[in-house]
């Protein structure tokens, strides 16, 4: 089954959250395009990915001593794959954790060095922003008088 379809068919309730494909996540990113990007929190960036009719938002986690480590991120999907669905929280789609190495020149040298890259991403469903204070008020929208 494409890594698509496994998604889609995450979206639409069929199967569970799962580990999903960093070239999937990469390909409905747009690479993790400037285009595609709709927020910024302290653990990471939040962009936008497009599937077929579908759209999802996925968070791409900054790894540093500074924000999270492998041994949080994997606390944080566990605690995640256990909620069950709730419509005050945003759904959880899946994740990806993939480490490679690549070539790559540093700055000002043309030097190649491999250097290993680590990619920790999760996936929600995507809310957009008129549908936020529904999804947390439960169509309840407040006044202001
Ligand atoms: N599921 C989503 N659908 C649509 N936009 C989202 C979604 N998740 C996050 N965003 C956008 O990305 C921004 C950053 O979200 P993120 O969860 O990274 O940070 P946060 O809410 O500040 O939490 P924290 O940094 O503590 O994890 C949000 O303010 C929102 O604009």
């Amino acid at each position: 089954m494409g890594d698509g379809i496994v998604l889609e068919r995450i979206l639409s309730g069929s199967e569970k959250p799962t580990n999903l494909a960093l070239a999937l996540l990469q390909e409905i990113t747009e690479n993790f395009s400037e285009m595609r990007k709709i927020g910024e929190g302290g653990f990471g960036v939040v962009y936008k990915g497009v599937l077929h009719s579908r759209i999802v938002a996925v968070k791409r986690i900054i790894m540093s001593e500074h924000t999270i480590n492998d041994r949080l991120f994997d606390r944080e999907v566990k605690s995640l794959m256990k909620i069950i669905s709730h419509r005050n929280v945003v759904r959880f789609l899946g994740f990806c954790s993939n480490t490679h190495r690549e070539a790559i020149k540093e700055a000002g040298s043309t030097e190649l060095v491999m250097a290993q890259i680590r990619e920790r991403l999760l996936c929600f469903e995507y809310i957009s922003n008129g549908s936020l204070d529904k999804h947390i008020t439960g169509d309840t929208v407040l006044q202001n008088t």
